[in-house]
């Protein structure tokens, strides 16, 4: 039916066209593309404003119907394992593909002088230095019950959520009837985003104008071949890894990739996974995974399971170590990836928040100066889109390998949903 509908009418094929135009006016003319920073802002905020309540009637809706307080409890723990799982195969292979290649072996080291750098990065180290595992923790508690909503963190929204969906799950027949009422607002907010996803394009368009006319392709013919490495370790994460692991659970990454294509354009033109979040759970509920899990599997893993992130921050240390001629022991780079694996854990699915999360880490392994992680700054833009997509397949993927685990899919049903909703466009519930 919908095969009627015009290419150019789909919203995959308007992303498309408006990453292409939005590389070519940022490339033509650098100083209308930064000006047009604004409409891709404007569109991540437009989602991100979503997130919290998109998640609360999700896991409120599924806990609160749910009767079963020990699978809330069980999810997140087959969550958490698969986490450490996956992100533990990204740690090392950032360092894999560093030794292999070493990529900062060579590196002009008067790029390290760059003095505008130094000041920018002391920010970012800043910001860095006052996350520490204790407060990390602590965060998790909002200062108020809206507050997780007002600041949008996701693991506070998490906490309020199933504190909600707990004691809605004890309130017996009230209770379901507020859970419903709750999956019905629930519907509403996504139709709201659905509204929203239509102005993708646009913000896209200023996105990418921006990404290129601030950061231009200069900045990637210096620093090129480790753009390149990341993107190639990230490549063999998702077709490899995720592909085994994808196929192990009875479908193909191609599939899930092409099924998820208008979510990777967006995440790509933004450089931030939060920006398809509330689609990617309404597509693997499509898929079959039941909401209480997708709501408090999709979530954690903006917090924990940051593969994309990981590869990148084992892969830039090691690169800064290598351009520092800062000689590093096995130990000390088993000490960095079980760092890493903590820090990484403080990231978010923002454009930027991996190097920020770099840079904390570097603070806790002396011997690389921490003013050379300013080297990375100029095509941070770039890392970002890759880790963003690679955190975002690596989070789908994990959800529906603990949905299955859950017993929630089958092989034959996967296959079955990929045939049915194989059609991109499903941002809101059909009419
Ligand atoms: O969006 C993400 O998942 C990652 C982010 O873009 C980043 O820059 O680290």
């Amino acid at each position: 039916m919908s095969d009627r509908i015009p290419l150019w009418r789909k919203l995959y094929a308007q992303v498309l066209i408006a990453i292409v135009v939005g590389v070519a006016v940022g490339a033509l003319w650098p100083g209308a593309g930064v000006a047009l920073k604004p409409l891709g802002d404007a569109f991540i905020a437009l989602i991100r404003m979503m997130i919290g309540p998109v998640i609360f009637c999700t896991i409120v809706h599924g806990i609160g119907s749910m009767h079963d307080m020990a699978k809330v409890g069980r999810i997140g723990l087959k969550a958490m394992l698969w986490f450490e799982l996956t992100s533990t195969f990204a740690l090392v292979l950032g360092l894999i593909a560093a030794h292999l290649v070493h990529p900062g072996v060579g590196i002009d080291a008067t790029m390290l002088a760059n003095a505008t750098s130094k000041a920018a990065v002391a920010g970012y180290v800043e910001r860095a230095a006052s996350d520490g595992v204790v407060a990390h923790l602590l965060a998790i508690i909002p200062t108020t019950f809206v507050d997780a909503f007002a600041k949008g963190d996701l693991l506070q929204v998490l906490l309020v959520s199933v504190l909600t969906g707990v004691a809605l799950g004890r309130m017996g027949p009230t209770g379901g009837r507020i859970a419903k009422a709750v999956e019905s607002v629930g519907d509403v907010l996504f139709r709201v985003i659905g509204l929203i996803v239509h102005l993708a394009p646009i913000g896209i368009f200023g996105a990418m104008a921006y990404t290129i006319g601030a950061f231009g392709v200069s900045s990637l013919a210096r620093l090129g071949a480790l753009v390149i490495l990341f993107y190639a370790t990230s490549a063999v994460f998702i077709f490899v890894v995720m592909g085994v692991l994808a196929q192990c659970l009875g479908f193909s990454i191609f599939k899930f990739l092409g099924y998820i294509r208008e979510e990777l354009l967006i995440v790509v033109g933004t450089a931030s996974s939060e920006a398809a979040l509330p689609n990617l759970m309404r597509k693997l509920e499509a898929l079959g995974a039941r909401d209480t899990t997708v709501g408090l599997v999709v979530p954690m893993g903006y917090s924990f399971n940051l593969c994309g992130t990981n590869i990148y921050m084992t892969l830039g240390i090691l690169f800064l170590a290598q351009a520092t001629g800062t000689h590093l022991t096995l130990t000390q780079e088993l000490w960095i990836l079980a760092i890493s694996m903590l820090t990484s854990k403080g990231a978010a699915g923002v454009t930027g928040a991996g190097f920020v999360t770099l840079a904390a880490t570097l603070q806790i392994v002396p011997d690389i100066p921490i003013a050379s992680v300013s080297l990375l700054l100029g095509v941070d833009r770039f890392m970002s889109e890759c880790r963003a997509v690679t955190n975002f397949v690596a989070n789908g993927v994990v959800t529906l390998a603990v949905s299955r685990w859950e017993g929630e899919l089958s092989p034959a049903r996967l296959r079955a949903a990929f045939a049915t909703h194989s059609e991109p466009g499903m941002t809101v519930p059909a009419e």
